[in-house]
Formats: C-alpha cells, sequence, structure tokens
C-alpha cells in the first residue's frame, strides 16, 4: 500500500509520518510537494502537521488553495483514505471535506502536552485496533485546536456517528474539566460521513514508537494498512 504524505511550507510533521509508514508499517511512502497534482499512484494520503504558509490569516485557511488539493479532493471522492493530523485537521475543515472548524483555544494559549481519548468508533480502519471507549494517551500541540461546528452540524455527527475521538479524563469522563482547549462536545477527532476522511487534533505519530514515551497512536495506522490490505 502506499502512502502520500502531503508537504507544504511550513509542514513539521511530515518526516515524522513518513518515519511511521516506511519506517514501521514499511510501506512504500511519497512526500508529496504542495504544487504537485498527481497524486492518483497513492492509497492513503497524509496530510501532516505543522504551519502551512506560516499559519497565516487562519491556520489551514491558504493551504486549501493549494493545486494539490484538488487532487485530494478526487481521491476522496474516489473512496480513497485521508487523515489530517493537526494541521491536517485545519486545512481539512478550511476545504470542506470535513465540516466544522478549528478555532483558537479556549484560554488562547498554545498547548504542548499529553491528554487521554477516548475511541468512540472502532469501525473505522483507522480505529479497529482499539477498543470502543477504549482511553488512549496521545500528544496535542496547537494553538488553534478548539473544534466548532454550529448546532445542526454538531446534531448531524452525533446523529451519524461521526465523533470518532473525544478528549477525556484517565477513566474515559468526557466533562469541562478534561476538554483542552474547550472543543465542542470535547470533540478531538471526526470522520466523514463515508468515514474515508478522518481528522483530528492529536498527534498519533508522536506516540507510535516506545522511544517516543507511547505507542498509543500505531495501532491506527496499522488498523488503517490492515483495513486496506484486506480490502484490496
Ligand atoms: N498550526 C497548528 C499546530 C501545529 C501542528 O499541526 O502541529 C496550530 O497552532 O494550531
Amino acid at each position: 500500500m502506499k502512502f502520500g504524505v502531503v508537504v507544504f511550507p511550513g509542514s513539521n510533521c511530515d518526516r515524522d509520518i513518513a518515519t511511521v509508514t516506511s519506517g514501521i508499517l514499511q510501506q512504500p511512502t511519497r512526500l508529496i510537494w504542495h504544487s504537485d497534482t498527481d497524486i492518483s499512484d497513492c492509497d492513503v494520503i497524509v496530510v501532516p502537521g505543522g504551519f502551512s504558509y506560516g499559519d497565516y490569516l487562519r491556520c489551514g485557511a491558504i493551504a486549501r488553495f493549494a493545486p494539490v488539493m484538488q487532487s485530494l479532493q478526487e481521491h476522496v471522492a474516489k473512496g480513497k483514505y485521508v487523515i489530517g493530523i493537526c494541521n491536517g485537521f485545519q486545512i481539512l475543515t478550511e476545504s470542506g471535506l470535513l465540516p466544522g472548524a478549528l478555532v483558537r483555544n479556549r484560554d488562547l494559549h498554545f498547548i504542548c502536552d499529553r491528554v487521554p481519548l477516548r475511541v468512540e468508533r472502532n469501525d473505522l480502519p483507522f480505529t479497529q485496533k482499539y477498543q470502543k471507549q477504549q482511553v488512549i494517551t496521545l500528544p496535542i500541540a496547537h494553538g488553534e485546536g478548539c473544534y466548532f461546528a454550529d448546532a445542526d452540524t454538531l446534531k448531524e455527527l452525533e446523529d451519524n456517528q461521526q465523533v470518532v475521538f473525544r478528549y477525556c479524563d484517565a477513566l474515559g469522563n468526557v466533562n469541562n474539566e478534561s476538554n483542552p482547549n474547550g472543543s465542542v462536545s470535547n470533540i478531538a477527532g471526526i470522520c466523514n460521513q463515508q468515514g474515508n476522511v478522518i481528522g483530528m487534533m492529536p498527534h498519533p505519530e508522536r506516540a507510535a514508537e516506545g522511544l517516543l514515551g507511547g505507542t498509543d497512536g500505531k495501532p491506527l495506522f496499522a488498523g488503517l494498512l490492515e483495513g486496506l490490505l484486506v480490502n484490496a
């Protein structure tokens, strides 16, 4: 299975992702410069974290106009997989591939921490290696990670079970105290209705090997790969 990792000016997690997909998963991986438009050779596209275009205007607001984004829309329409992490999630909401928006954190500070998350569904390739309601710990690092959606969009997300991860405490309780950035309904990650696009603020690639202090992110990539191989 071939992974493609989009690189914008200012991306800074592209090589971390490639280290996981080519090193740990042992899959061919290509870095895709933002001006490339032919991504047809890739099965999965990862839109990585960072500060695309310096986060000017609003995180992800400029990246959505990059030439590669049109090809990404076509990739999604074919039912192929996309995962957006942190700035990648911001870019996916800005480009309309996922609903809602990421706005300034509740306390207006950049947060860099490790936080517990509750896995809300495990019927997606991305989450099939977790238990439903499992509490995992992943790093977060963002200034604009507060997920917002209006009441109608939120209802649609909940009704369609599109919430994939929620911020919680160590016991899995979801409340205001266990919400690091003020996200509505403690939402840390969502998917589209078809389930082939996922966006999340936490960084699974930074918790994919023991040396990094945690491995809770590894099942996400391993599950995705397994799901692709089963359906190949
Ligand atoms: N651009 C993001 C965070 C960086 C990242 O993607 O890791 C923000 O400050 O909200």
